[in-house]
């Protein structure tokens, strides 16, 4: 579809990056102000791996997401390129949305990314979120706390799963970004491929089935994706995991869990593709695949040195 754009001296445009403790809140933000799901909802902490954009077009300004993965404390390998691509997101971004969960306050991981803010040169904004669970008085405290420790531009308490403050935030960053053309489409909300999108949905159901016994090291890739003349499409997806115990949890008793697995995960990417869906999940062991180069730039993370 062609889709007008603004007269080009008038349009803005920019990439806006998001930082914040997991679980404060960055995927029910991106999804509130680009107004559709992008992005995956868990309560499980640490489960944005791969760096998905979600664009809002808000008066005549683009506005592009970058919905960096949960930063916290680095342990492993893995979790150290989550970081460092988490900041490099930020030192490309026109603009960083600093995210605290306001109901947490700032200690923990929060405490460690206020400190680490001081490297930063890009204009920042403080989102304090979720003040649908806090009181007046102590938003006013956080807030204060906050600009005395980081020179934020502006500071806006939203709550992400409402939308109360949200418009208001998307009006000041539609006038903040620079004057330029769009990068995107108007009807393009998220440039995040299909295939990996719905590799995301699978990790999702896998997480929420089976978060217990499976660590982070398992991993989601469409491997097939075959449009049928029907109308119908036929996703193949691979399950990494690092051991052979792990794939028989996986599995699950006469093949039953991944059969749920892939029950709700064919039904949500068929509500998203709004064609029907024909999933098809197997499972492989790839032992110490959390030390590949390549499976990092699969993910859209840099390989840490
Ligand atoms: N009450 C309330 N809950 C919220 C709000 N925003 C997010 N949540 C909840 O907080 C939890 C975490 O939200 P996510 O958007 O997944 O957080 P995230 O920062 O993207 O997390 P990671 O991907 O793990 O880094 C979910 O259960 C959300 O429903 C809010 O404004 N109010």
């Amino acid at each position: 579809m062609v889709t007008e754009q603004p007269e080009q001296a008038t349009t803005r445009s920019g990439f806006v990056a998001l930082i914040g403790a997991p679980n404060a809140g960055k995927s029910t933000l991106v999804n509130q102000l680009v107004g559709a799901k992008v992005s995956i909802v868990t309560h499980k902490v640490q489960t944005t791996r791969a760096i998905v954009r979600g664009i809002a077009t808000h008066d005549t300004a683009q506005i592009v997401f970058v919905d960096t993965p949960g930063i916290f404390r680095p342990r492993r390998r893995l979790d150290e390129a989550m970081v460092t691509t988490a900041w490099g997101g930020a030192r490309d971004a026109d603009v960083v949305l600093v995210l605290i969960d306001a109901e947490r306050g700032i200690k923990g991981d929060a405490d460690a990314i206020l400190e680490r803010l001081k490297d930063v040169r890009q204009p920042m904004v403080l989102i304090l979120n979720k003040v649908d669970r806090v009181r007046p008085e102590a938003l006013l405290t956080l807030t204060q706390t906050a600009n005395e420790r980081v020179p934020f531009k502006r500071t806006f308490m939203v709550s992400a799963l409402t939308g109360s403050g949200c418009k208001d935030l998307l009006d000041y960053l539609a006038a903040e970004l620079p004057l330029g053309p769009w990068y995107y489409p108007e009807d393009q909300i998220s440039d995040l491929p299909m295939r990996q999108l719905a590799a995301e949905i699978t990790r999702e159901k896998l997480y929420l089935r089976l978060h217990q016994e499976l660590p982070y090291s398992s991993h989601v890739e469409t491997e097939k994706w075959e449009e049928k003349k029907d109308g119908s499409v036929r996703i193949e997806q691979v399950i990494f995991v690092e051991r052979d115990s792990q794939k028989k949890i996986v599995l699950g008793h006469k093949g039953e869990t991944i059969r749920a697995i892939g029950q709700s995960a064919r039904k949500e990417i068929g509500d998203i593709l709004e064609q029907t869906v024909h999933l098809f999940l197997f499972v492989k062991v790839r032992e110490n695949w959390g030390d590949d180069p390549e499976r990092y730039r699969e993910m859209g993370l840099d390989f840490p040195k």
